[in-house]
């Protein structure tokens, strides 16, 4: 391979790698090679259609926008296949010498104790304010006295908030504390298919114990467990078996335990036993901090001006502020240049853009949505239900839920609905827009009138 395809394929796995936990990284991405690079095109390939669909359904537009972060240009990348690549499919790893966390392993995946926590994901380098202050003192509280004081720890919010590094900041703690404690992180996506493999393997009793015998269990995105009811049942028993044993427990959702529909009555009251603590988007003040504590832990030597501008610009959330600090930085290096407000205007467009649509309110979709659809306002936050109200009310429910960052409960009070009602809508626009061209039609239309007319409220 030439050197220009190692470093940008290289580069974009390093940020990978930064994102997605241990475990999946090395299924899905370490699996990956990079056969060929030209101009904007870059060719990957994989072993079998398997790992092809697999990735183009899941982590392809994560693959391409770390590779836009390396490379600083958008580049057409495709996914095929090739048996040469099942050389790149790494045999389990051997097994290694015990590490200070106890972790239990046993034959799922490729586990190496040492991918389970972050190391960086301390309570020293988050951040605390406003948004997440209540979040960090009961991630403290439970990290100083496991299961006495809330258990089990719920941490819920929006996507790259900090959910991730909060919840392994108390794994970190008590391993440092307790460097016997057998401590279990892991996605409740890897929960799944460990089991799924279990099943297929006759190995069920190996995957209780290694879930049981443990001292602390880390699940992060549960909200993965809504609508699938039979890993829901085997979540249950872990669950019961580690609370009635004392054993701490912490999960991380997108949204609160009764936003899940899906979700087993038993399961929801479970996981309210204990706290459920919501992280919000942090002020433009603690994005500043955050920025000025990566720059400094990352080494990076970019101006107190760019860091305050950055900070104001990009409000949605942490993972994409980190994302632009790391794409100046990286330019910064490759080209050996300084750059001012200009550059960066130009280097992160897409990301900037992005961010002004964030300012997206509910009010401007229903007046947009209204006006489309030639009805008030008041008819889709009223209680009319005929068809010619309904559907578009549905529509704007809908886009309410995917153009804004808001969750079911805040855009259910602006329609005067409760969150299920905006959740139902939500899932059935989706459904239906899956199989029908027209509607798809409707909505990238309306999509595009909300934008405008959200530049027009900006101005
Ligand atoms: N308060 C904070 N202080 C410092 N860094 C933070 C803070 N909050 C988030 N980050 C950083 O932002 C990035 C994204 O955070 P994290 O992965 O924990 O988010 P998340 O909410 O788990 O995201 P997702 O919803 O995608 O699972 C990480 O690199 C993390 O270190």
């Amino acid at each position: 391979m030439d050197k220009n395809i190692c470093n940008i394929w290289e580069e974009a796995c390093k940020q990978l790698k930064g994102i997605l936990s241990g475990d999946i990284y090395d299924r899905w991405i370490a699996v990956i090679q990079c056969m060929e690079i030209k101009g904007e095109r870059m060719r990957l390939a994989v072993a079998n259609d398997f790992y092809k669909d697999w990735l183009e359904e899941n982590y392809f537009p994560m693959i391409r926008k770390a590779v836009m972060v390396v490379s600083g240009k958008e580049m057409e990348i495709s996914l095929e296949v090739d048996s040469s690549c099942f050389d790149s499919v790494k045999p389990e790893p051997e097994p290694e010498a015990p590490s200070p966390i106890s972790l239990p392993t046993l034959g799922f995946g490729n586990k190496k104790p040492s991918h389970n926590l972050n190391p960086n994901y301390t309570f020293e380098s988050y951040v605390v304010g406003a948004a997440n202050q209540f979040a960090h003192a009961a991630a403290m509280a439970a990290a100083n006295s496991p299961s006495r004081t809330y258990n089990p720890l719920f941490i819920y919010g929006g996507v790259g908030l900090g959910k991730t590094h909060l919840m392994q900041a108390i794994g970190n703690h008590i391993a440092t504390k307790k460097p016997r404690a057998k401590i279990c992180y892991t996605t409740c996506e890897t929960f799944l298919n460990e089991y799924i493999d279990a099943l297929q393997n006759n190995n069920v009793a190996a995957f209780r114990k290694k879930y049981r015998k443990i001292d602390m269990l880390m699940i992060d995105d549960i909200q993965f467990l809504d609508g699938k009811a039979r890993i829901q049942e085997e979540f249950f028993h872990t669950f019961n078996t580690l609370f009635e044993s004392h054993k701490q427990i912490v999960l991380t959702s997108d949204r609160t335990p009764s936003e899940m529909a899906g979700l087993a009555p038993r399961l929801i009251s479970r996981f309210e036993w204990g706290l459920v603590t919501e992280l919000g988007k942090p002020d433009v003040e603690t994005r500043t901090a955050i920025l000025r504590k990566k720059a400094e832990l990352l080494n990076l030597n970019i101006g107190h001006d760019l860091l305050d501008y950055l900070a104001e610009r990009v409000s949605s959330n942490i993972r994409s502020l980190e994302g632009a600090l790391i794409r100046v930085a990286t330019f910064m290096s490759l080209t050996n240049q300084q750059v001012d407000v200009q550059k960066v205007e130009e280097l992160l467009h897409d990301l900037l853009d992005k961010e002004s649509q964030a300012a997206i309110s509910v009010d401007v979709i229903q007046r947009t949505v209204a006006e489309h659809f030639d009805l008030r306002q008041s008819d889709l936050t009223g209680k009319r239900r005929s068809r010619d109200i309904a559907w578009p009310r549905q529509i704007a429910m809908h886009l309410s839920r995917t153009m804004t960052t808001q969750s079911f409960p805040v855009i259910g009070e602006q329609f005067s609905r409760n969150h299920a009602t905006i959740l139902y809508a939500h899932e059935q626009v989706s459904e239906k827009a899956k199989a029908d061209r027209g509607l798809q039609q409707t909505i990238s239309i309306l999509k595009d009138k909300v934008s405008k007319n959200c530049v027009k409220a900006v101005q």
